[in-house]
């Protein structure tokens, strides 16, 4: 059985004082929560601050990025290991909007889920395809290759660390949602190759979220489909009472 997932990816937006307030109202509301993992990801600067908010609550922290290396020079870029360090259990890697505004390939998305998980933490790889991707029928191929790229030499046993996150990228902030049917076939997919490239036991176990306009009003009906274990929430995720409502999904 998987547990259900419900991430929040604040993506650059609020300040320190937002942060915190956001993330007080989110323990205020959510503090018995616990049939279902709750995570947020604030901005790096946000991240100690909203650390010290969330202590002894059931919600837990994520980055929104890493930079693949344990210390060294590399000007401007954060290790695993010091997320950690700021309290994150879990480091994003792979999001649209880094593939498509940084070049980010498949093989550094891949480094940086290997480090996330050699540093003790939860890797989110996110895949999808676009628009473009979709309708000249590469989106299987797309999808095959991000996860098999993404998670090359990640063992069986590293998948205990690993949450993926399907987010077709035509989806993210249109509001335009997958329908449930059309994301739970992608889902399925998904899971399929997870089979594949592992086994039933760690395909039944990854669990595999939905991104791409979740909001209060279609998140019960995307929590009810097979394969869809939880979800990765942008624009919703900025108002308490929408993330919370989401959260509190019914299926
Ligand atoms: O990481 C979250 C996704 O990009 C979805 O964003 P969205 O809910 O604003 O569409």
């Amino acid at each position: 059985m998987r547990k259900p997932m419900i991430a929040g990816n604040w993506k650059l937006h609020k300040t320190l004082e937002e942060s915190s307030q956001l993330a007080a109202e989110l323990v205020q509301q959510l503090s018995t929560i616990n049939d279902r993992d709750i995570v947020i990801a604030p901005v790096f600067t946000a991240l100690a601050s909203v650390s010290k908010k969330i202590t002894n609550s059931p919600i837990q922290l994520a980055a929104q990025n890493c930079y693949p290396a344990e210390t060294g020079a590399f000007t401007g870029e954060v290790s695993p290991a010091l997320l950690g360090d700021a309290g994150c259990h879990y480091i994003i890697s792979g999001h649209s909007e880094r593939r498509q505004l940084l070049n980010e390939t498949n093989q550094f998305i891949n480094q940086k889920v290997s480090a996330t998980i050699n540093a003790g933490l939860g890797a989110i790889l996110c895949i999808g395809e676009t628009l473009h991707e979709r309708e000249t029928h590469q989106m299987l191929e797309v999808l095959t290759s991000q996860i098999k790229e993404g998670l090359a030499g990640i063992s069986t046993t590293q998948m205990t660390r690993v949450v993926i996150a399907y987010e077709p990228v035509w989806a993210i902030g249109t509001g335009v949602t997958a329908g449930d049917e059309q994301a739970q076939e992608a889902h399925a997919f998904i899971r399929g190759l997870l089979q594949g490239l592992y086994s039933q036991e760690v395909a039944e176990a990854t669990r595999i979220l939905y991104g791409g306009s979740v909001k209060p009003n279609n998140v019960d009906g995307l929590m009810a489909q097979t394969d869809i274990d939880g979800a990765l929430v942008g624009g919703a995720s900025l108002k308490a009472e929408d993330f919370i409502r989401i959260v509190k999904f019914e299926s």
